[in-house]
Formats: C-alpha cells, sequence, structure tokens
C-alpha cells in the first residue's frame, strides 16, 4: 500500500495498487471491492479528525461501538463506492483511480445520513442507535460538517486538473442534495404534492449524488464532460429506481433488514412517492388517506400513535395504488438509467457490471 502525507503531516493510505478487476457482474463482489479499496483511504481520513469527533465518526461507520470498543458493524451498502470504481473503468482507467472520488462520494453521503437523521428524529441506523441519539445534536452536526469538508480535501489535496473537475462536480451534487432535503422537509408540512414535485425532490436529494458517484471516477480517469454527463444520466435515474425502492422500504421494509424503525416515512408525515401517488389516484381509499392525513397534521397525539394506526395508513396507501405505482416507477427509471449506458462507449464487462448494479438496486432489500 502506497503512503501519501496528509494536511496536518499524518501518513495517509492510498489504495493498493493493481487491485484486479471484478470479472463477473457478481454485486456482492463489486461491492466488496469499493468497501475494500475505499475504506482504508476512509479511515485515515477520519483519524484526521479532532477528538471527539474522529471517535464519533468511528461509531457512525461501524468501526467502534457506542462504549468504543472495536466493531464490524453495519457501515452500509457501500453502493456509491462501487459506482465511482466502475466509473473509472468506464473511462479507461484503472479502478483505483476513482478511489478518491469514492471516499469523497462516500463521506458527502455520511454528512447526509448524519443531519437527516437528527432532522428527522430518526433513532435507528444500520441497526444500531443514531449518532444524535448516542452522541447528542452538537456531535452529529459538527461530524456531518466535518465529512463534507474532509471530501472537498482529500480531492483537493490531488491538486491536479482532474481534481479539480471532481471536486466541481461533488460541490454541485451536494448543493442538489441540500435542495433536496429542504423540499422534502417542507413537504411534510403541505397537504398537497405532486408527482412531479416529488420526483423532482428525489432527484434532488438521491439522484445528484448518485449521478456523482458514476462520474466523478471517470473524471479522475481523465474522461471529457460530455461522457461524464452521459454517465450521470444514469446515475441520476438510477437514483431514482434508488429513492423509489427506498420510499417502499420505508412504508413496508422489515426493520431487520433495513436497520430503521417499522413505518419510519410515515411516523416523519414524509409525502414519500408511494403516498403523493396515493393521494393523486382518486378513488375511495384516496380520499380517506387525505382526510386521514390532514387530521393527522392537525393533531397533537400523533407522535403516539400505535403500530395499528400506522399499519391502518400503510393499507390504504396500497389499496390506492401507491405501492404498485412507486413499484413500477422504479422499474421504469431503472430502464431509462440502462439506456443511459448506451451512449457510452465502455468495456463490455464495465457495462454488465454497471447494469447489475442497477437490477440489485431495484430488488434490495435493505
Ligand atoms: C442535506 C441532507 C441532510 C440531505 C439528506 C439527503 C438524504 C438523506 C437522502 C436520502 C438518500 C438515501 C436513499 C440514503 C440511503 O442510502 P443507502 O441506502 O445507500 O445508505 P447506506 O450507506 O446505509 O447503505
Amino acid at each position: 500500500m502506497s503512503v501519501s502525507t496528509g494536511t496536518r503531516g499524518e501518513t495517509v493510505p492510498t489504495a493498493p495498487p493493481g487491485h484486479p478487476a471484478v470479472d463477473t457482474a457478481d454485486v456482492s463482489a463489486l461491492l466488496e471491492r469499493g468497501r475494500t479499496l475505499s475504506t482504508p483511504v476512509l479511515r485515515a481520513a477520519v483519524d484526521r479528525l479532532a477528538p471527539p469527533m474522529d471517535t464519533v465518526a468511528a461509531y457512525h461507520f461501524g468501526w467502534i461501538d457506542a462504549q468504543g470498543n472495536p466493531a464490524d458493524g453495519d457501515g452500509g451498502k457501500a453502493v456509491r463506492p462501487a459506482l465511482a470504481l466502475l466509473s473509472a473503468e468506464a473511462a479507461g482507467a484503472a479502478p483505483e483511480v476513482g478511489v478518491p472520488g469514492a471516499v469523497a462520494v462516500e463521506l458527502v453521503h455520511n454528512f447526509s445520513l448524519l443531519h437527516d437523521d437528527l432532522m428527522d428524529g430518526d433513532e435507528q441506523r444500520r441497526h444500531r442507535d443514531t449518532v444524535w441519539k448516542v452522541h447528542g445534536p452538537a456531535q452529529a452536526i459538527l461530524v456531518g460538517d466535518a465529512l463534507f469538508a474532509l471530501a472537498n480535501e482529500l480531492l483537493l489535496e490531488l491538486g491536479t486538473v482532474e481534481a479539480g473537475r471532481a471536486t466541481r462536480r461533488l460541490t454541485t451534487a451536494t448543493r442538489k442534495l441540500i435542495d433536496g432535503q429542504a423540499q422534502d422537509i417542507s413537504y411534510e408540512h403541505r397537504e398537497r404534492v405532486t408527482v412531479e414535485e416529488c420526483l423532482e425532490m428525489e432527484g434532488n436529494k438521491t439522484g445528484a449524488l448518485l449521478a456523482c458517484a458514476v462520474s466523478i471516477g471517470a473524471v479522475l480517469g481523465g474522461a471529457d464532460d460530455r461522457t461524464a454527463d452521459k454517465l450521470e444520466e444514469y446515475g441520476y435515474h438510477l437514483g431514482l429506481a434508488f429513492q423509489a425502492v427506498d420510499d417502499l422500504l420505508g412504508i413496508w421494509g422489515d426493520p431487520e433488514s433495513t436497520g430503521k424503525q417499522t413505518w419510519s416515512d410515515l411516523r416523519q408525515r414524509k409525502k414519500s412517492l408511494p403516498v403523493v401517488a396515493a393521494l393523486a389516484a382518486g378513488g375511495p381509499a384516496s380520499e380517506r388517506l387525505g382526510e386521514l392525513l390532514a387530521a393527522d397534521a392537525k393533531s397533537s397525539d400523533f407522535d403516539s400513535f400505535s403500530e395499528e394506526e400506522f399499519a391502518f395508513r400503510a393499507a390504504l396507501i396500497e389499496e390506492a395504488g401507491g405501492r404498485e405505482w412507486t413499484s413500477q416507477e422504479a422499474r421504469r427509471q431503472h430502464a431509462v438509467a440502462i439506456g443511459a449506458l448506451d451512449e457510452v462507449d465502455m468495456p463490455a464487462r464495465v457495462r454488465a457490471q454497471l447494469t447489475a448494479l442497477a437490477d440489485f438496486v431495484v430488488v434490495r432489500k435493505r
């Protein structure tokens, strides 16, 4: 493993050179490769943080438990790092060229999760208590901010023209992610949100960063802007498919698999796609749902609603067709994503692997 020097003079491991290409469209192997190549760089980046932020971040990534003991916790699926490495390969570069991009995108993703959990009051993520619950809101805010700063620091330290272009794409994606979060939160307080508004919000909060994951490795590998833009089209629609599935899991997901609370999106009054589609559908179940949600918005008992009350709302969403519409939307966005790949010249193996990752996104249970 080669070593570079960080800003405070500490050693920062870079990815081991010559990591073999994954030969098959085996999604687990692709995710594992992303994790293997990016984790040492991610850990070294987190080590730069001043105490106690280094420890808080290590807890968030699952490297230690709440007592500070070493742990092998769920650090997330690592979809974005896998995409960033394939992105480098799509541009004809070695996968490790994409590693700084993979880590930078994963840092921004985790910054957003830390802040999102705090804003939503979510108590569980990745099968354990959220950072704000264990370490308090101030640490969740600070560590989130710090991960965002680290992402830009890591890229800019490369000091190349390509890294400057990659940073530009990442900061734009981050701004869109923040736009999307602001839209998402404002929709919680609105009685009606159109399907188009919901898709625009989800494209911002999820599509933009997935798009960036798929272009960042290629940009670091020297791809031109047209190629990067085309790859982003795949990533954006993949992100919309990803978020549609996330919306389904946010209502009907099994907490054992998702690592989150039951009915997490309903508890938060989220205007997610199944809800918005059900409200737009019309018919008795849709109208009943609309009346109930309007009453819930004014209810002072909402926070103490029982499981049965949320189950009833979920059943109405399903009866009104919101679940089926969202599943179809995930498949539709998946098809658009795959179609965008046709416009990029890349090795057949990489195309097959990007296709396999897209397939995984729509069938995932976590
Ligand atoms: C500014 C701000 C607070 C923005 C929040 C934006 C936000 C939380 C968007 C949701 C994105 C998403 C689908 C996360 C789960 O990713 P995943 O399933 O890949 O998570 P994993 O890494 O745990 O697998």
